[in-house]
């Protein structure tokens, strides 16, 4: 707005000054230093403007990107300080391709995040533990975001890690890394404020399993399985998959699956409290359908009051009561006499 103002003004000037023809010679090399002058300020204004602009610019990107870094730190579990290296990690994993994390954001709220990898059973390659971590970054960053289906492609749900990356890194340090690598992004998974299911067709085996217990629900399809192989790898879960499951399903239970590298069938499932439900159809698109149409119940109403649902929860999941309650209670405040509480007050619905 100034600097349009000031050239206006600038080419106004000699026209202006012309306009007598009294003293033409005087008056012209007057408003010819005046025009100079007023020129070079404008140079400098417009020159200071970009310069502030662009410096407001850069300020506002460096804030949006330490901001992120921040919370992505706060939500992540390991950093430097844990002997944490994950810019090695995933130049490693990098080596590794095959298969895609495929994610679908739609208008409803809901996002469906495909694992897809069908030649080895959704088995997660070095290129998908990476692609898991970006697909995560890209949900916290969704803040329209309400639910999330999380499935595998070619109507089975995922058999773990690749076995070949698995022996390409069986040494510590990698196996450390890719364990934290992992874990830090399952737990971002875990408290992204969507409520999250994990849709288990055919069969989810090792870290398979183990990435059910980061979603919120899972419901499985007819002849499906839930299956910690890993003490027959001669491992234990490493992406979390353990802590969670006896949060899920209680230490005595999670002791007995674990132990025995025990099949879960879906009834089973339902009985522990692993599974919400057992879904009528195991064919793909319509067990896609149903899963939609199962987490839509919860998802339905105004993005703020469900994500701020999800987050109190996540809260009384994971904090102390004390930490739980303040979380609880600033979660509070971002919904009272906010847009959806103020037309309840003018509809005055009766819940009966
Ligand atoms: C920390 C590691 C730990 C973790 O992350 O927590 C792990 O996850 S370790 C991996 C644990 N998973 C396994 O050990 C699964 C091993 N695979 C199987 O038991 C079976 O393949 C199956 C998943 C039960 C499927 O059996 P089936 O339906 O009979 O199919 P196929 O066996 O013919 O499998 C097709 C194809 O896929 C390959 N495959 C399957 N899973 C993996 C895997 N995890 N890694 C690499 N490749 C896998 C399988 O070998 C077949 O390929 P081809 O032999 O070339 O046909």
């Amino acid at each position: 707005m100034a600097s349009s103002h000031f050239s206006l003004a600038w080419l106004l000037l000699p026209h202006r000054m012309n306009q007598g023809n009294s003293a033409p010679k005087a008056a012209n090399s007057v408003s010819n230093n005046i025009a100079k002058i007023l020129e070079q300020r404008l140079c400098c204004m417009q020159a200071k403007l970009t310069r502030e602009m662009a410096l407001a610019l850069w300020k506002n990107f460096l804030q949006i990107t330490m901001k992120r870094i921040l919370q992505q730190r706060r939500l992540s579990l390991y950093n430097g300080a844990h002997g944490y290296e994950e810019e090695v990690i995933k130049k490693k994993l990098q080596q590794f391709s095959g298969g895609s994390i495929n994610l679908s954001k739609e208008d409803n709220g809901m996002a469906i995040l495909t694992l897809n990898n069908p030649k080895l059973m959704n088995a997660f390659s070095g290129t998908m533990m990476v692609e898991l971590q970006e697909r995560v970054t890209e949900l916290e960053n969704w803040k329209d975001g309400k639910g999330l289906i999380i499935h595998g492609a070619g109507n089975t749900f995922c058999s773990g890690s690749d076995l070949n990356v698995v022996k390409e890194i069986s040494n510590s340090q990698d196996g450390m890394n890719m364990c934290m690598f992992m874990q830090n992004t399952l737990t971002r998974l875990m408290r992204l404020p969507l409520i999250s299911v994990a849709l288990v067709q055919g069969k989810a085996f090792g870290g398979g399993a183990e990435l059910t217990t980061a979603c919120d629900f899972r419901l499985m399809t007819p002849g499906s399985e839930i299956r910690f192989v890993h003490k027959h790898m001669g491992l234990v879960p490493g992406w979390g998959g353990g802590a969670r499951l006896v949060r899920i399903v209680g230490s005595g239970a999670a002791l007995q699956l674990l132990g025995a590298a025990a099949r879960v069938e879906p009834e089973r499932a339902r009985s522990l409290g692993l599974s919400e439900a057992t879904l009528l159809s195991s064919e793909e698109t319509r067990a896609l359908a149903e899963a939609r149409a199962w987490l839509s119940q919860y998802t339905e109403g105004p993005a703020a009051v469900i994500r701020a649902v999800k987050k109190v929860v996540a809260a009384g999941r994971e904090l102390p009561l004390e930490a739980a309650l303040r979380t609880e209670k600033d979660i509070f405040g971002t919904v009272w006499g906010g847009p959806a509480n103020l037309q309840a007050l003018v509809r005055r619905p009766k819940h009966k």
